[in-house]
This record gives C-alpha cells, sequence and structure tokens, in this order.
C-alpha cells in the first residue's frame, strides 16, 4: 500500500476535512459568480479564466466590473506568476496617480522594456530624460512653422491622397475597409509631418509598404508581451523566436528607413530644413549647445516615437467617430449643416478639402469627435508602477511596484462620472448653453493623458480630423454594409475587431 493510502486509512477525519474544504470553497466560488460580473478567485489560477473566458469583449467586461466594485478593483493573476495588479476607471485616482503624486508613478522600467522598439525617446522616457525631452517636444509644437506645415500636409494629402482614393471606391460602387484606409492613410501622413518625405501607402492597387508593414508586426508583438507573463517573452527573445523573432526583423526595417531619412537630411543644405519633425529637431542644436541631439541615435528614437504616437490614434478615432455618423444620421446632418456656406478649396474632381482656419467655428463637429473619443478612447487604458507604498483617495493601500491599469474606455461608460445617458453617443454634451466648447477636467475626459505627460499632440490631431472628417463628410454619404457587426478589439489600441466594411456615395451625385 502507498503512502496516500496509508494516510486516508490513519487519519481519515484529517482527509474528509480537506475534502469538504475544497468542497465549500469550489461551491462558495460557484454561488459568487453566478450572483456577480467579478471575476471569481480560483486557487492557483486566480483570475485568469476570466481573462480567457472573455478575451474578445475584455474592455466591455472590465466596465461591467468596475461598475460593480465601484470603479477600482484587484485583480489576482496565477500564483507565482507576478501578474497581480489593480484596476481602476476612477477620476480621484487618475488625478492623485496623474497629477497630484506623478514623481510617485512613472512608466517604469518595465514599460520601457516592452516598448524597446521605442529606444529612450519622450514616450518611455523618465525623470531628467523625459523633462529634457518634453521641453524640447514642447518648444517644437509651439513653433509656428512646424503647425503651418503640419496643417498644409494634411490639407494636400486629403485633397490629392485619401479623397481621390474614396472617389474611385465610390464610383466602381466597391466595398471598403475603412478602418484600413485610415490606417494607411494616417502611416502617410504621419511620415510626411516627421520627415517631409511620402511613403505613398494609399494606392489603389499596391499592398501596404514595408514600412508599414514593419511598424503593423511591432505592434503585434509589443501587445503579445503585455498578455503574457514577461518571462515567456524574454525567453523568446533570448531564443529569437515567434513574435520576438517578428519585432526584431520589424526593427531593422524601421531603422534601415528612418537612419535614411536623417542621412538624407544631413546631407542637405541647413536652409533647406522645413517644418516637419526632424528638421525641427536638427534645428534646434542652433538654440541649444547640447550634443544630443545631433546624435544620430536620438534623432532616431525622436522618430520613432513620433510615428507610433500619432498615426493609429488618428486611424481608430476616424473609424469610431464615421461608425458612429453611420449610428446616429441626426448628428451627421447637424454637423453637414455646420460645413455649410464654410469655405473650401476645390481639387480635382470637383472635390472639396476644408482648411483648419475655416474650421475653428465648426463646434459641433470638434464635439462629435471629443463625444467619440470619451465611448472609444484609442488608447483604451493606460499603465503605471508604484514606486513607493502609497494610498489612493478612496483607501486603496497599493505597496511599492504595483501596477495599476487605468481603464479609459470604462471611464466613459460610467454613470457617476458622466450620467444617466453615458453609454448614448450625445456631442450635445460638450457644448455649452452659449454655443461654446463645454470644458471637462482631464482627469475625467482621460483621452489624451492629464497632467505633466498629457499629449502634445492633442491640438494637432482634433485639428487633423476635422479636416478629414469635414472634408470626407462634406463629399461623400458613408453607408456601413448591411450585417457587417463593428465591435472593438481586445488590444492595447482600439481597432476593431473585423474592420469597418463601408460603402460610399458621391453627395452631389445623389
Ligand atoms: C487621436 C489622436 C491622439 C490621441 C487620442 C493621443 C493620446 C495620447 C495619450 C493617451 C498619451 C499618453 C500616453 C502614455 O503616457 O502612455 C499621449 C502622449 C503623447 N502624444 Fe498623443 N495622442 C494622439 C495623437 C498624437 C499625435 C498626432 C502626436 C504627435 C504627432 C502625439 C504626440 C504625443 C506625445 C509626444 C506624447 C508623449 C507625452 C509625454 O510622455 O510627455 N499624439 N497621447
Amino acid at each position: 500500500m502507498g503512502p496516500f493510502w496509508t494516510f486516508i486509512l490513519l487519519y481519515p477525519e484529517i482527509f474528509l476535512a480537506i475534502i469538504c474544504f475544497f468542497w465549500f470553497s469550489l461551491f462558495r466560488l460557484i454561488r459568487q459568480r453566478q450572483k456577480s460580473n467579478l471575476p471569481v478567485n480560483w486557487p492557483v489560477f486566480g483570475m485568469l479564466p476570466f481573462l480567457v473566458q472573455n478575451l474578445h469583449y475584455i474592455h466591455d467586461k472590465v466596465a461591467d466590473v468596475l461598475r460593480e466594485a465601484g470603479c477600482t478593483f484587484m485583480v489576482s493573476g496565477p500564483w507565482f506568476l507576478n501578474m497581480n495588479f489593480l484596476i481602476t476607471c476612477d477620476p480621484a485616482t487618475v488625478n492623485h496617480c496623474f497629477n497630484a503624486n506623478f514623481k510617485n508613478y512613472p512608466k517604469g522600467s518595465e514599460f520601457a522594456e516592452m516598448f524597446d522598439i521605442l529606444g529612450d525617446g519622450l514616450l518611455v522616457a523618465d525623470s531628467e530624460s523625459w523633462e529634457y525631452q518634453r521641453r524640447m517636444a514642447m518648444y517644437i509644437f509651439a513653433a509656428r512653422t512646424f503647425r503651418s506645415f503640419a496643417m498644409s500636409t494634411i490639407a494636400r494629402k486629403t485633397g490629392s491622397v485619401l479623397l481621390p482614393y474614396l472617389d474611385h471606391m465610390a464610383k466602381f460602387g466597391s466595398e471598403v475597409e475603412l478602418e484600413g484606409v485610415f490606417m494607411r492613410f494616417s502611416l502617410d501622413v504621419t511620415y510626411s509631418t516627421v520627415f517631409a518625405a511620402d511613403l505613398d501607402c494609399l494606392s489603389v492597387s499596391s499592398p501596404i509598404p514595408v514600412f508599414g508593414q514593419a511598424t503593423k508586426e511591432a505592434e503585434e508583438a509589443v501587445l503579445f508581451r503585455h498578455v503574457v507573463p514577461p518571462s515567456v517573452w524574454k525567453l523568446l527573445r533570448l531564443l529569437n523566436v515567434g513574435t520576438e523573432k517578428k519585432l526584431a526583423n520589424a526593427k531593422v526595417v524601421i531603422d534601415q528607413f528612418i537612419y535614411e531619412e536623417i542621412a538624407k537630411r544631413k546631407a542637405q543644405a541647413s536652409d533647406g530644413l522645413q517644418g516637419d519633425i526632424l528638421s525641427m529637431y536638427m534645428k534646434w542644436s542652433i538654440h541649444e549647445s547640447a550634443h544630443k541631439q545631433k546624435d544620430e541615435r536620438f534623432l532616431r528614437d525622436t522618430a520613432v516615437g513620433f510615428i507610433f504616437a500619432g498615426k493609429d490614434l488618428i486611424a481608430v478615432t476616424l473609424t469610431w467617430f464615421f461608425y458612429m455618423m453611420c449610428k446616429h444620421p441626426h448628428v451627421e446632418a447637424r454637423i453637414l449643416q455646420e460645413l455649410k456656406g464654410l469655405q473650401s478649396s476645390t481639387w480635382p474632381g470637383d472635390l472639396h478639402v476644408f482648411e483648419w482656419d475655416t474650421l475653428r467655428s465648426a463646434i459641433y463637429l470638434q464635439a462629435a469627435l471629443l463625444e467619440t473619443l470619451r465611448l472609444f478612447p484609442a488608447t483604451p487604458f493606460e499603465e503605471k508602477e508604484a514606486l513607493v507604498d502609497d494610498v489612493l483617495p478612496n483607501g486603496t493601500k497599493v505597496s511599492r511596484n504595483t501596477r495599476i491599469i487605468f481603464s479609459l474606455y470604462a471611464m466613459g461608460r460610467i454613470e457617476g462620472i458622466w450620467g444617466k445617458d453615458c453609454m448614448e453617443f450625445k456631442p450635445e454634451r460638450w457644448v455649452s448653453k452659449s454655443g461654446r466648447l463645454r470644458h471637462e477636467p482631464s482627469y475625467k475626459f482621460l483621452s489624451f493623458n492629464t497632467g505633466p505627460r498629457s499629449c502634445l499632440g492633442k491640438e494637432l490631431s482634433l485639428s487633423n480630423m476635422k479636416i478629414i472628417v469635414a472634408s470626407i463628410i462634406h463629399n461623400f454619404k458613408v453607408e456601413l454594409v448591411d450585417g457587417h457587426e463593428v465591435m472593438p478589439q481586445s488590444s492595447v489600441i482600439l481597432h476593431t475587431q473585423n474592420g469597418m466594411m463601408v460603402r460610399l456615395k458621391r453627395r452631389d451625385a445623389a
């Protein structure tokens, strides 16, 4: 007889007690699960089964959990894997971590390692390096040369690339996957804004260019790093296999493009520098004696950072905006009304593009964009790590190194934050009685971040998006293809799960 059976025969009461303990625990967990939206904390696996089971609807499920838990909830990962984290959508906690105690919540070295494709750039830097880079970037974003270069680039690209492409699709009555179009266009525009060079991503016939493909693969690998334990992706990196191999290859392609652009620019006379981001950073050396900005790696990290900061976020916001237009025709009608009488320039094919200056008065249009970002924040969550032990405003204790995930997606969908109609798409909530844009504190509307690390491209991207959506709405009617379901993907960027299939019609042909 083996030791197991000997133990049972000698101590049957202890064995019975163990069985009863496990049976009652299981029973309690099942009852608990039936009654609430909150994930069950299983022995050994923690809440992993909940995450796996709801992987396809994770943003909505997290919103349900936070609604029930009162905005803050501790998630337990499997035992020994160091995957526990706090998740919250509480504006007071946001304000505490992003503003009042900013220094206690840096991005952290783990974040920088996950996004190592960005090098030591602004998006991942902390402390002095971040302060220096932030100061420099603020100077550039405030410069008139840069702003007018960026605005003229977007208007030119909308008239010469985007609208003709959509017009072509409209003429043939083809179905169009709109998010894919916006992704390519946004990459095209961002590349031009950073390098004053054309990538031509939106040609009717050609496939996505290698640079675009490389950025896509890099993003997929970074997403994978977010969902598996760090030991797993680090092992894959060491062995150079799977997503890590793809990431390494993508980095080679991205670096090759960027270093070539830097070399071309360095070969130009300094009076040939334009208002693009690379030129602006190279001109900075005139103002500062530090040698850092001339360093090629610094320029590379800066350029990659700006490309990654902007391109997908604008593309997904445009996609959700047009999804909302398809679902709320009365909002689209009001925007069309607002655009009537505003001056636009005419491009070949009788296509019309609005300029930024003329769109300043389009308040309702801007409100519709903000409302889109409230319900569909381009980055559905943000992440921080506590540097020292702390107590959150709701009394929750966090110990050093605790990871905190902020669900921006849930924040837009909580009654206590936005009122009973929080799930409705209502641009009117952004317009004051006097017809001006209503201000909402950024720790409540977190889509562009809040505090010292808030988005530097906010004004620029809102202006860009206004030009694009006004020009599309004015020229085309966008209709969802029947039966095509649009839903959010479980990802670090709020892509759609299956794209957004639409048909376009020229308004003047109707
Ligand atoms: C719809 C468009 C955009 C949205 C929703 C958005 C949102 C955000 C968010 C949430 C952050 C914080 C990221 C983090 O801390 O992890 C951020 C940071 C940043 N964004 Fe944007 N962004 C957009 C477009 C842009 C564009 C077009 C640019 C520039 C070309 C830009 C430049 C930056 C920079 C430089 C930072 C880093 C600031 C810092 O860490 O100090 N963004 N943005």
